[in-house]
């Protein structure tokens, strides 16, 4: 939690650049001329001019010039306060504490001085009441993206739009994918906007309500409640409750706050999406299929792509810096590519893409007999989705067992003979005690020659880390091909948003590159290189085999996995309650990447061009070098990673890094520590968790030591249920037992170890004759508190959204009719477009007029900074719309 609190305090903390946005925008509205309304002995006429920067204050350079020469004229008095105190603007006075404290104690690891003038300027009445609104009326802006998602609002495409004067703004248009907004669905629009704009609105439903539940998950069993009560009981509960207010349900992935917010426990996030509702599909209604992949000629923008897929056109493996950091593993021809967790093969596809384009060759050669083997695992439906969208794309490449998909549950690994384990975007989906038996699983599948790939977040910490060469003995060192801001910044809030993503939703997180080594390292991987492509912090990790650290007996242990938890709900419930929508026309949801199996993965596949483009054109050949007309490729931006050989040399760890526990079995070996008390078995624990009344969404949890809580799954102690109908494709849903695929894959592995196979010989898995109960009571899933309540009828669930035409209109320009449509249009218009057609209360274009300020370019600015204001006022018209327009 310190961690976490740590991470979540450097992603908010001002920087330099957040405060220069802040000046900018200030100044560009003249506020910033009240910085210049002060007087005082702090400021030395002598040595500063205010002049230049009070009549030029748009400029962003002069603005700054001018904080720092405010700055040195202070230096050395406290008559900074003074002068702070004299400024007549709040948000001034909140800016230049900011930016004080920014300045003066932009490392975190400075202690905290009382006396300092930026102490004190934090405690103007204005600032911190200022903060917090902002702070805590924060959850307003996601709820409101999810508004204008839902409201589909007209686009550039749209014939009638521009004829009526509006233009798409800086803002608006992140979501404008330009195509008309009646003749596509939602998810067809935004399947083409470029960047990960579209996703991070996407995201704005489960995770947003699931965040909303984090305190819950951290304090479960109503902690929170004993410890509000009186004094000396307190005490007594607190040490009590030790164990779960440091560990929470922190290891469990099916009590994560996604859990509580959907009232789900036991279910974990990726099974209560293959198992769960096809939101908003009634009965008979079809679901469309998600595009597996974009039409010839359709090129679109570039598809949405998830945050977690990359920042900034890094893309995980298809990163030019990926590029040369896979091509550098020198895989031999002929080498199986296992894809762990793969999705529908995209990064497979960009790999076989990308070395193609370095050879000149067509894909079928790449792969196939002599070139690159690909196996891609995941679960049973996304499976079925990636050889739907393989065989529409390339079905040479199955047919000839180039590429293969394979049913596999992460545990045990089946493929003994690959050269190369990819996870990509896999591992921080599991807590450290499930991420640790994956990672085993594949050790102990390991050929001598093996790799395995990483590709994940390695997440900066709030101070500076000097983790790196030789640390722990081993090899690794990091040069991050651009240095951020010490104190990180807006830059990598990303990495740290998306920490808290996969806190929420599975217990999962993004890992320090600390934390990675030590993981990996306790499965018996050495980390020996990692990379960063430009201006990202998704890493490449590239570790080898080692001797493995723990007994075959703990092995067996750490078996199972997700098998243990993710026991899909039998037929699931598609459609159930949505009996009556009526003549309500569904609308596709904007492609929430959370709600397709793969949770945030794409759902295309690559194309040719587009490795090339991820690949930059620096690929490096593994065979021979670029030849024919082109132009040679430019040199790969990414610095490499140097992996040195020399002595270790020691450093200090970072006060905020993971150290290695005393108890590890080498000091080289930290971190993992499996559980010696059993767990029970699961009939025990459902008795456990579900007998007692049930107070709350999720029974409190049975206190547990930390060491059951980190205790790694027992090895598939009940059979699974059969794999509920695809709700992506209700066409293709998949029978049970599996019918082995022309390749030979099957659903089923035996597993490779002998105590693995003991104990899968003690769990046989089920047949179709013999149903077995499912661990897993039978949970109806709940919509969040947060959840709109449409009247009459229970319109929306999870994602996937129910509207009407009307609704739809009403949202696009408020011309539905509906009593309040116009108006709302004008509230949605105000976030959405340049208004210029006619005035209202939130258009911006006629509170510019009515300042003179015409058609100045301060106008995108004064739009930006009022968007919250606006996309909440647009929120509570769209509610009052949409509640007329159900009627
Ligand atoms: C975030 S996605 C990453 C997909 C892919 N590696 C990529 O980069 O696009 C995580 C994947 O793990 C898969 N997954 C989850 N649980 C699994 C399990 N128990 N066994 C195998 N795959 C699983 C999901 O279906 C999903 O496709």
């Amino acid at each position: 939690m310190t961690l976490c609190a740590t991470r979540a305090t450097s992603a908010s903390y001002p920087s330099w650049a957040q405060l220069l946005t802040v000046w900018d925008s200030l100044s560009r509205r003249n506020i910033g001329g009240g910085l210049c309304d002060i007087e005082g002995p702090g400021l030395d006429r002598r040595n500063f001019n205010p002049r230049p920067f009070l009549w030029r204050p748009a400029l962003l350079g002069d603005a700054f010039n001018y904080i720092e020469a405010v700055y040195a004229a202070d230096s050395d008095t406290q008559d900074g306060q003074f002068l702070f105190a004299r400024l007549r603007n709040p948000a001034a006075v909140a800016l230049c504490s900011q930016l004080q404290l920014s300045r003066r104690s932009s490392s975190l690891d400075a202690p905290y001085d009382p006396t300092s003038t930026a102490e004190q300027l934090t405690a103007h009445p204005t600032v911190p009441y200022l903060t917090l609104c902002d702070a805590g009326m924060g959850y307003h802006l996601p709820s409101c993206l999810r508004v204008l998602e839902l409201a589909h609002p007209p686009s550039a495409g749209d014939a009638p739009y521009p004829a009526r004067g509006h233009a798409a703004n800086r803002i608006s248009s992140l979501v404008d994918s330009g195509k008309p907004c009646a003749s596509s669905s939602l998810k067809t629009k935004y399947a083409s906007v470029g960047d990960a704009d579209a996703s991070a609105v996407a995201a704005t439903d489960e995770l947003s309500k699931s965040s909303a539940y984090l305190t819950d998950a951290v304090f479960p069993g109503n902690a929170r409640l004993y410890l509000a009560s009186s004094a000396s009981s307190t005490l007594l509960i607190f040490v009590a409750f030790i164990p779960i207010l440091v560990m929470g349900d922190g290891n469990d992935p099916t009590r994560a706050p996604f859990n509580y917010a959907f009232g789900c426990g036991g279910v974990g996030y990726f099974a209560w999406l293959v198992g769960g509702e096809r939101s908003g599909a009634a009965p008979g209604r079809s679901v469309s299929v998600p595009a597996l992949g974009r039409k010839d000629g359709e090129e679109g923008r570039g598809r949405a792509r998830a945050p977690w897929e990359g920042d900034g056109g890094d893309g995980g493996l298809g990163g030019a810096g990926a590029g040369v950091a896979w091509l550098q593993l020198g895989i031999p021809r002929g080498s199986v590519v296992v894809d762990v967790g793969g999705g529908i093969g995209s990064t497979s596809m960009l790999l076989a893409s990308a070395h193609a384009e370095v050879d000149e060759i067509p894909l079928t050669l790449v792969t196939g007999s002599g070139g690159l083997r690909f196996v891609i695992q995941d679960q049973p439906v996304v499976v079925e989705m990636g050889e739907q969208a393989w065989r529409a794309k390339c079905p040479e490449l199955l047919d000839s067992g180039a590429v293969r998909f394979q049913v596999h549950d992460f545990f045990p690994q089946p493929v003994t003979d690959a050269a190369v384990f990819l996870l990509r975007v896999v591992l921080h989906d599991w807590p450290d005690a499930f991420a640790h038996p994956i990672l085993l699983c594949l050790r102990e599948a390991a050929a001598p020659h093996a790799k395995l790939a990483l590709a994940d977040f390695v997440l900066p910490l709030a101070c500076v880390d000097d983790f790196g060469v030789g640390e722990g003995g081993m090899d690794v060192q990091v040069e991050d091909a651009e240095k951020m801001l010490a104190n990180l910044g807006k830059a990598s809030a990303n990495a740290y948003w998306m920490d808290l993503t996969m806190q929420v939703t599975f217990n999962g997180q993004e890992r320090t590159l600390r934390e990675i080594v030590a993981l990996a390292l306790t499965a018996g991987w050495k980390v020996v290189r990692v990379t960063k492509a430009s201006g990202s912090l998704f890493g490449h990790i590239i570790a080898v085999p080692i001797a493995l650290p723990v007994s075959p007996q703990r092995r067996a242990r750490a078996g199972s996995g997700s098998a243990f938890f993710d026991v899909p709900r039998a037929g699931g419930t598609a459609g159930a309650g949505n009996a009556e929508v009526g003549e309500m026309e569904m609308v596709e949801r904007a492609s929430s990447r959370c709600g397709t199996p793969t949770f945030g993965s794409r759902v295309d596949l690559p194309s040719v061009a587009e490795a090339r483009a991820r690949f930059g054109g620096g690929v490096v050949g593994t065979r021979r070098p670029f030849v024919g007309s082109r132009a040679p490729p430019p040199p790969p931006p990414l610095k490499q990673t140097v992996v040195l050989t020399g002595p270790p040399v020691r450093k200090k760890p970072s006060p905020l890094s993971v150290a290695p526990p005393p108890s590890s079995p080498s000091p080289n070996l930290p971190s993992y520590r499996p559980a010696t008390s059993p767990r029970p078995p699961p009939a025990q624990q459902h008795q456990q968790q579900y007998a007692s009344p049930i107070t709350r969404r999720i029974p409190p949890a049975p206190l547990r030591t930390q060491s059951q809580q980190l205790q790694p799954p027992a090895l598939s102690p009940v059979p699974r249920q059969p794999p509920p109908p695809s709700p992506m494709s209700p066409r293709l849903s998949l029978s049970h037992p599996p019918t082995p695929t022309p390749q030979g894959n099957t659903l089923r592995q035996v597993p490779s170890s002998p105590v693995l196979k003991q104990s899968y010989r003690q769990h046989p898995q089920p047949s179709p004759s013999s149903p077995v109960p499912s661990r897993i009571p039978a949970l109806t899933r709940r919509a969040s508190h947060a959840q709109l309540q449409l009247p009459q009828t229970e319109l929306r669930k999870r994602s996937g959204s129910i509207v009407t035409p009307s609704m739809v209109r009403a949202a696009a320009g408020g011309e539905s009719g509906l009593g309040g449509g116009h108006a709302y249009g004008h509230g949605l218009g105000s976030l959405l477009l340049h208004g210029r057609a006619s005035g209202g209360a939130l258009d911006f274009g006629a509170r510019r007029r009515q300042r003179g300020d015409g058609d100045s370019e301060g106008g995108d600015i004064d739009d930006e900074l009022s968007v919250e204001v606006c996309v909440a006022r647009a929120a509570a018209r769209a509610v009052g719309a949409c509640s007329r327009g159900a009627d």
